[in-house]
């Protein structure tokens, strides 16, 4: 009986010291408007995430509540530029916060994007700076145009259809088999080789679609990353190199082309000039590389594929968009302003309507909607007047940011590429600075900007100069679920060849 009691008491107290503690951690933040029952506990943003319809359900959040609205006990999200760049630019003493740990794809070794600490961050960025942007890897365009090259090699071989032979192709997949193989290319020297064998060689696409959606989920509970730090949890829960399959093969993969550069002959100094080979001149360990080199495929590779597939969806419902474009390009042939067999990087930039093209579709379906929570420095902040304590975290509301109306004007929801066009000199500049966000900002911007664009430059040229497209069934055009990286099948599609009359 005496033991009973004790129990009791034990759970009452227990009960007490949880209810104090939420009173006190509601109170913290009680002027920030948000859902009421996120402002108590993290379920709220487990549920939202759990819907695969994330970015939408914050959507809601910034029209109800504002642009800094709370989302969990200690979590707030922002649809205000200027605070986003107050938060990552060069010298801010905001910092990352824990929700970056779930990327850490080898236990014990970090990467650029989970480095917390700025110092090591800054020092990692600069390693590897020179690499990502192409300046000591010259191999980087005619790596991508080999890969784009081999798709346009798969398409002609088994998906152009004709009038008597139909052959529906999923371009969802083959997307992701360009940006997979393109970006392991890069990334270690050698393609994974779906496009070549038009299969999702080794798994990775399947189990990384497996992974994801708990890898995200990981990021919005705190207390469920504690666990990770734990070596027995960590051992089941991340890929391992044995693994014949999924995310474990691409690690040996990695492994393996890494320690090839390193051994006798090959090691820092080579003259080799790619991107593998610029991180490790710059001082990067073999473990250091292969970890950069996963991030590099994780966060390069869904991002990319993301942009390509919902970008050509864009296109072929938008008629105006896709002749207005197609003839743009057709016009470029003509005049021989682009190359054969794939347009350079520079001639895409000269070509208007594209670049406007690229522009509407990052804005109006951003490939990356995670919180990327930044955390409030010592001593707090004051935001739009009202006091914010420090450690909290501030996560970005994408999808609203790149909707503003106030910035895009009142059609902000609709796919309209001449909005970049038309803009006033004064507009067109304010549109710029907030769309760039779309790559994050300042000390954390996206170090694979240069690459992504390359790529995004050359794919819609090719796929459009080459070939026209039609739905399948446009009343289920594609399957998509949002993790903050949008997991996306079926986007089925018609492709024939096309022969402009004009190009005759
Ligand atoms: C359309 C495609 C892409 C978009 C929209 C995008 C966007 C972003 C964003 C928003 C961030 C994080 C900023 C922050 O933490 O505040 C980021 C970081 C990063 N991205 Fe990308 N990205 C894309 C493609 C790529 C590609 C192709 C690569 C690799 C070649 C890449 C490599 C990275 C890396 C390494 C980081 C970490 C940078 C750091 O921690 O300092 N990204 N990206």
């Amino acid at each position: 009986m005496a033991v009973l009691q004790v129990l009791i008491r034990i759970i009452v107290a227990w009960v007490i010291v949880q209810i104090v503690a939420s009173y006190i951690s509601y109170r913290r933040l009680s002027r920030i408007p948000g859902p009421w029952f996120a402002r108590w506990s993290s379920l709220w943003l487990v549920g939202a995430v759990w819907r695969r319809q994330s970015h939408l359900k914050f959507y809601e959040i910034a029209k109800n509540y504002g642009p800094l609205a709370r989302i969990g006990p200690n979590l707030l999200m922002t649809s205000d530029p200027e605070l986003l760049k107050r938060m990552s630019a060069a010298r801010s003493s905001y910092a990352r916060s824990d929700w970056y740990l779930a990327f850490r794809l080898m236990p014990g070794i970090d990467n650029v994007f989970t480095m917390l600490d700025d110092k090591q961050h800054t020092k990692r960025r600069s390693q590897m700076h020179n690499g990502y942007l192409g300046k000591e890897n010259i191999t980087l365009e005619a790596t991508i145009d080999r890969n784009i090259s081999s798709l346009l090699d798969l398409i002609r071989r088994s998906y152009v259809s004709k009038k008597s032979d139909f052959r529906p192709m999923d371009l969802a997949e083959k997307s992701q088999f360009l940006a997979l193989d393109a970006i392991l290319d890069i990334a270690t020297g050698a393609a994974m080789g779906d496009l070549k064998n038009d299969k999702d060689v080794n798994s990775y696409l399947k189990i990384t679609a497996a992974v994801l959606p708990s890898l995200i989920m990981i990021g919005s509970v705190p207390s469920v990353q504690n666990f990770l730090n734990i070596p027995f949890i960590a051992k089941r829960l991340f890929p391992n190199a044995e693994d014949e399959i999924g995310m474990g093969k691409l690690i040996r993969i990695a492994q393996e082309k890494v320690a090839e550069r390193f051994s006798s002959g090959t090691g820092p100094g080579n003259a080799q000039m790619d991107m593998l080979q610029s991180f490790i001149n710059h001082g990067l360990s073999q473990d250091e590389a292969v970890s950069e080199s996963l991030i590099q495929i994780l966060g390069g590779f869904d991002t990319t594929a993301g942009a390509i597939r919902t970008f050509m969806l864009y296109i072929i419902t938008s008629p105006h968009v896709y002749s207005t474009l197609q003839a743009e390009l057709d016009r470029a042939v003509l005049e021989s302003k682009i190359s054969s067999p794939v347009v350079t990087d520079n001639e895409a930039r000269e070509l208007p309507y594209l670049q406007a093209v690229i522009k509407e579709g990052l804005r109006i379906f951003p490939p990356g909607t995670g919180l990327m929570a930044k955390q409030v420095p010592p001593g707090g902040d004051k935001i739009n007047g009202v006091f914010v304590p420090a450690g909290t975290k501030i996560g970005v509301n994408m999808w609203a940011l790149l909707r503003r109306k106030d910035v895009f004007g009142v059609d902000s929801d609709v796919f309209r590429p001449e909005r970049w066009l038309e803009a006033s000199a004064e507009d067109l500049q304010k549109m710029e600075t907030v769309s760039e966000l779309v790559w994050g900002y300042g000390k954390y911007v996206c170090l694979g900007k240069s690459v992504a664009l390359t790529e995004l430059n050359k794919i819609f040229v090719e796929l459009l100069r080459n070939f026209d497209w039609k739905l399948v069934d446009p009343t289920k055009p594609m399957k998509s679920a949002c993790y903050g990286i949008f997991v996306m099948s079926d986007l089925w599609v018609i492709v024939t060849e096309r022969h402009p009359k004009s190009l005759k």
